[in-house]
């Protein structure tokens, strides 16, 4: 690969690998068997989720290695090293799961650690779980040395009785089970064929979503995205992008480059397009924090109002993601976006060219139904809505993707942890018509905003996924569906208007207008806050303590920092 001359001089591995005060820094680095060469030459961060906890991150490893071989046929050295992650299906609907969120911020945390204390030059994120992705993109933000990241791929679909299924058919079946809808020995069959493969959860729940903002908002490269993880085409990409990252240290291009308000507003549009996860409407207003951008919650919101809905994608359509990858992969979808307006096609991505310029030569696909034409959509507006309200002053989210009625009215039934929620739902303690509340479940309150798919999807499997409603000041799975009301704020732990609720106060949603607000005066609210008591929680020591210190509100992304880009100092520069 011919690179720009460019000066070396001004790499940052300079303070590591060169002059005679280090000396005893190279000698660490022979110690692994480089080269003289090897330790001049730029140093790239090669960081991935890998690890054994589930089969989003298992391949990993194996795929990092073809990406070093790509930075070292373009004369850099590659620097492999590995962060953590918790993922959702396992850690899910018990207290595990109030480590997940807290991950996303310490897998940033922990690549800007390794990245500043070594002062690699550029890095190549790989990362496969709802977290991970997010996290690793966090970082390359903060860091704003130049970086391409690189998604672990989906898995491929199971089998169950003749048609195809994900994880999510296995949440809703717990639910089936509970009601007698579903035989103990269906449970074990599907449990058994449900995940065949490597990969990150099949469909377009947040981990597929989060993946698809990587090629949006122009950190990875065009169709990267979309390739299954058991696919060896992935090898190819992987390859490119270690040959690539090292064209953008010649050129200078850094993610802060690539990740403006035009490219977060691309991201949000793919995410609405596609019924996404509600989970983006969190870690992209995180994503720009770390830019110094502001775009909270109900930035988000206003792109979603305004873009169609037309992939076809589960957990509100049909497909899943193997499925939008055969039919044309990511650039397919941005195609038809972009060319009826909906995305901005200046803005620069990782391969050096504009949207626009990597879209040119992508055809449309006719003989495909997984993307329909922008113009020809399956809803005007995105399959997930931004709500306001008396109940909600710093905003809600919910998918409206797949939902048949996007009103509901009914009464208060309060819940203060997700375990009392469930244990409702699993005995069939509530009514038709129910608003159930799950209060003190946000990022300060939980701590650590649960995803609460256990109790959405058993609702669904028991058939009741749109005759009651259910809200929150946690978060959702990106495989939840029904009318699931996710990151009201502010959340109950700090006095919002969802932890005065009491059981039996009438409640109006209405995701058309973007509405959630309860029947409850002004008068009404101050006279309850007035005696409103803040909770302990049971986290007084730990890391999930320690987020609880410093974590901010959902609306603008629940970041652990308060500040932006302006005031990062970015190694690379120093
Ligand atoms: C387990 C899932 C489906 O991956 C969930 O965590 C999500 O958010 O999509
Ligand atoms: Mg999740």
């Amino acid at each position: 690969m011919d690179l720009p001359s460019f000066d070396k001089s001004r790499l940052p591995s300079r303070h590591v690998t060169e002059g005679p005060s280090r000396a005893p820094h190279r000698s660490y680095l022979y110690a692994m068997g480089l080269s003289a060469k090897e330790i001049h030459q730029p140093l790239v961060g090669v960081a991935t989720c890998w690890n054994e906890a589930a089969p989003c991150n298992i391949s990993l490893m194996r795929q990092a290695q073809v990406v070093k071989k790509g930075v070292a046929a373009a004369d850099g050295t590659p620097r492999e090293f590995c962060t953590i992650t918790v993922t959702d299906g396992i850690a899910m609907g018990h207290q595990g799961m109030k480590a997940s969120l807290v991950s996303r911020d310490v897998i940033a945390d922990s690549v800007e650690l390794t990245m500043r204390g070594h002062c690699y030059d550029a890095l190549v994120g790989m990362a496969g779980c709802d977290k991970s992705l997010p996290g690793m993109m966090m970082a390359m933000c903060r860091l704003n040395v130049p970086s391409i990241f690189i998604y672990g791929g989906s898995i491929l679909p199971g089998k169950f009785k003749g048609r195809e299924v994900t994880v999510q058919d296995l949440f809703e079946a717990v639910g089936q089970h509970s009601v007698g809808r579903m035989s103990d020995e269906d449970l074990d069959e599907l449990e058994q064929v449900a995940c065949p493969s490597a990969g990150a959860c099949g469909a377009q729940f947040t981990a597929n979503t989060m993946a698809m903002v990587s090629e949006a908002i122009g950190l990875a490269l065009p169709y990267s995205a979309g390739a299954p993880a058991p696919y060896e085409i992935r090898d190819r990409f992987g390859f490119a992008a270690g040959e690539k990252v090292m064209e953008l240290i010649a050129r200078n291009i850094r993610p802060r480059d690539i990740v403006t308000l035009q490219a977060l507003e691309n991201a949000a549009t793919v995410v609405a397009a596609t019924g996404g996860s509600t989970n983006a409407a969190l870690h992209l207003p995180a994503i720009a924090h770390e830019c110094g951008i502001a775009f909270d919650l109900f930035d988000v919101a206003q792109i979603f109002n305004r873009t169609p809905y037309i992939g076809d994608l589960k957990p509100g359509g049909r497909y899943v993601a193997k499925d939008l990858f055969e039919a044309g992969g990511i650039p397919l979808l941005m195609k038809t976006l972009h060319e009826h307006g909906y995305l901005h096609g200046d803005c620069l991505t990782v391969t050096g060219r504009t949207i626009a310029e990597n879209l040119e030569k992508v055809r449309w696909n006719p003989d495909q139904d997984v993307i329909r034409p922008a113009n020809d959509p399956i809803t005007p507006t995105g399959g997930v809505v931004g709500l306001k309200g008396s109940l909600a002053p710093d905003g809600a989210i919910v998918k409206v993707a797949g939902l048949k009625n996007q009103k509901f009215t009914g009464p208060a039934r309060c819940f203060d942890s997700e375990e009392e929620c469930f244990a409702a739902v699993r005995d069939r303690k509530y009514q038709e018509g129910d608003v159930l509340v799950i209060r003190y479940e946000g990022p300060i309150g939980g701590p650590g905003m649960r995803e609460m798919l256990s109790t959405t999807a058993a609702l669904y499997g028991q058939g009741m996924g749109d005759k009651v409603a259910l809200i929150t000041d946690g978060r959702f799975s990106g495989a939840t569906r029904g009318f699931c009301i996710g990151h009201v704020g502010p959340e109950a732990a700090v006095g919002g208007p969802i932890g005065l609720l009491r059981d039996g106060d009438v409640i109006d949603i209405d995701a058309t207008t973007g509405r959630i607000d309860v029947r409850l005066s002004e008068e009404d609210l101050a006279e309850r806050r007035a005696s409103w008591q803040p909770r302990e929680t049971d986290y007084r020591s730990s890391a999930i303590w320690k987020y609880a210190q410093t974590v901010g509100q959902a609306r603008q992304g629940a970041v652990t920092h308060p500040g932006g880009a302006a005031e990062t100092t970015t190694y690379a520069d120093i």
